[in-house]
């Protein structure tokens, strides 16, 4: 069993609201791996990275997304930092990895109202944001198969972006297979991993 979307990108990007959305579209479950840290310590992320020390959370983390990477079937979203595990790129391979990109202005302007994230909760939001990006922009496009922008559009519209994305890619792999073939154009409605 394997996700049938991993979602990963930036905090504020929209991992969680998107990821929700695309569940319940696809009537499939629902996983987030900041979640799965909270629930397996009873305790929640900023509490971890202020008594453990972020190395501690990144272990947790990194545990959490190989456990849901070999059992969730549904859409999976990864914290926005997960991606800094070399084991964890590695265990991404050929998994439907799509990276929703957001760019300092919106990024800031979504996770500034919140005191859940304790990277961003230092005395300038904006340049730790703006490092954070330049630092890890070039590591999510390595691990994704798709990027979408995340800017301009709404969570359903960037919803939409990344189904219609899943679809085409998985038409043009059916078009590869099944050239020459005459009895099978297959149906393309839905990205295969959720299926009804
Ligand atoms: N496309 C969008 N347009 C406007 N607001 C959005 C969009 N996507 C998400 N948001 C809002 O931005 C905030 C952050 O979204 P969300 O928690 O889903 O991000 P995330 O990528 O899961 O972040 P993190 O990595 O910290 O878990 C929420 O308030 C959400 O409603
Ligand atoms: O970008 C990050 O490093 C983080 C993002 C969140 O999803 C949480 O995993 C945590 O706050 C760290
Ligand atoms: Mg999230």
């Amino acid at each position: 069993m394997s996700p049938a979307v991993v979602l990963v990108g930036p905090p504020g990007a929209g991992k969680t609201t998107v990821g929700q959305l695309l569940a319940t579209r696809w009537g499939v479950d629902f996983a987030d791996t900041d979640d799965l840290v909270e629930a397996r310590t009873g305790r929640v992320i900023a509490d971890i990275f202020t008594s453990d020390g972020e190395p501690a959370f990144r272990e947790l983390e990194r545990e959490a997304v190989a456990q849901a990477l070999a059992s969730h079937a549904g859409v999976l979203a990864l914290g926005g930092g997960a991606v800094l595990a070399e084991e964890t790129r590695t265990a991404l391979s050929g998994h439907p990895v799509v990276l929703l990109s957001v760019g300092l202005a919106a990024g800031v302007r979504r996770t500034g109202l919140s005191t859940a994230r304790p990277l961003l909760a230092g005395v300038n939001p904006r340049a730790t944001f703006a490092a954070l990006l330049a630092e890890r922009l070039p590591v999510y496009r390595a691990v994704a198969v798709h990027e979408i922008g995340t800017d301009e559009r709404t969570a359903e519209e960037v919803a939409d972006a990344v189904h219609a994305a899943l679809t085409a890619a998985e038409a043009a792999a059916e078009d590869a297979t099944t050239a020459g073939d005459t009895t099978s154009a297959g149906d393309t409605s839905a990205p295969a991993g959720h299926r009804g």
